[in-house]
């Protein structure tokens, strides 16, 4: 019990205190104000072990980390990379000073994974993430379309924007992976780069980041890290933190990571770059098939004329008809149902 209440003092937050009671008693203001209202913002940009790296005063000369950890008042809810949250305590981002987390902001939207398909678990990857880039090899390793669609799946499901990232053009031209999805309009870029090129041309990608939050998912071998450690020429001081990046420069956390993009061209916000070390499959058990069809404008209005509950993939679907009458492309309603069944199909075939 005593210690429960001990707890509590430390809940509190002297922060808040700006006028002390007077002697007669009157109440202190954290009664009255809403609570934590002089807290400052912060982005995630990291999490190892229970400690948050988040950004504070963002875009200010004064922009700095802080290391953060939860507090009680938030419960069970989740803080994930990405996340704005709301921090108190110590902010100088000293070295051991350690700051707290008072609440999580709305999340504008949020790339989930279940670890497999019979997973029930879902956990957040990202929040407020504009873009998914689903980075490819062209050969070398071969590309996985299953995969690739599972990963749209999930951008789809997420209300993020998916961009194909085709690397390593020098050994395979992108001709024949892009038939598969054009007729989804996905948009792309094709690379060439890391030993391949001396002088590799990264403005076609930059210019797909700029101004945006992208997350960077792909397969092991596909050339993700050296695209990603390109793209962020600083990265090492970036991320700053002897506990994200070892002595030996590799992540010993399956953390995502958040790092700035330099400024590209005329963009006021340079954008910034999510690299998902543990991240190599969605399990998309948590994803509601039936928001995919919202990734479809074409064929949306087509399915006012279907059963209820229908998944747009069995025979009494309105969209065979939607098709045949003219009203979408065929190719479109192939591609969708392509998505549906990528759920129920492993990853690799
Ligand atoms: N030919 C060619 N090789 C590339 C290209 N980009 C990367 N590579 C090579 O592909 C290999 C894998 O690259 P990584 O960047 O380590 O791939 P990754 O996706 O981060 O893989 P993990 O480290 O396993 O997560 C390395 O040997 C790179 O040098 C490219 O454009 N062309
Ligand atoms: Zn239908």
């Amino acid at each position: 019990m005593a210690n429960a209440r001990s707890t509590r003092r430390t809940d509190y937050d002297e922060d808040d205190v700006r006028v002390r009671p007077s002697r007669r008693g009157s109440r202190p203001r954290t009664r009255i104000r809403p609570k934590h209202d002089d807290a400052e913002t912060g982005r995630v940009l990291t999490i190892d072990r229970g400690r948050y790296t988040c950004l504070v005063e963002e875009d200010t000369r004064r922009e700095h980390e802080v290391t953060a950890m939860k507090t009680r008042e938030l419960g069970r809810k989740g803080v994930v990379v990405g996340d704005r949250v709301a921090i108190v305590g110590d902010m100088s981002g000293d070295k051991g000073a350690l700051a707290r987390i008072v609440r999580v902001e709305d999340r504008r939207s949020v790339l989930r994974r279940t670890a497999d398909d019979d997973d029930p678990f879902e956990r957040i990857i990202v929040a407020n993430a504009d873009q998914l880039a689903i980075v490819t090899a062209l050969a070398d390793p071969e590309p996985r379309p299953r995969l690739i669609d599972r990963c749209l799946v999930a951008a789809y499901d997420a209300g993020m924007e998916p961009l194909l990232v085709l690397t390593k053009a020098d050994l395979r031209g992108p001709e024949s992976l892009l038939e598969l999805y054009g007729a989804l309009g996905v948009p792309y870029v094709v690379t060439r780069g890391g030993d391949a090129d001396d002088d590799w041309d990264l403005d076609p990608i930059r210019a797909h980041l700029a101004g945006r939050t992208t997350v960077f998912v792909g397969h092991s071998g596909v050339g993700k890290t050296t695209l990603v450690n390109a793209l962020v020429p600083d990265r090492q001081r970036a991320t700053g933190h002897v506990n994200v990046v070892t002595g030996r420069g590799r992540h010993t956390t399956t953390s995502a990571l958040t790092l700035r993009l330099p400024r590209f061209g005329n963009e006021r916000g340079s954008g910034w770059a999510v690299d998902t070390p543990g991240v190599r499959s969605f399990g998309l058990n948590h994803v509601d098939l039936g928001r995919i069809i919202h990734a479809f404008p074409d064929l949306e209005p087509g399915t006012a004329d279907c059963p209820r509950a229908c998944s747009h993939d069995e025979p009494d679907c309105a969209l065979d008809t939607w098709v045949e009458a003219g009203h979408a492309d065929p190719a479109r309603l192939t591609s969708l149902r392509r998505l549906l069944a990528s759920r129920e199909q492993a990853e690799d075939d």
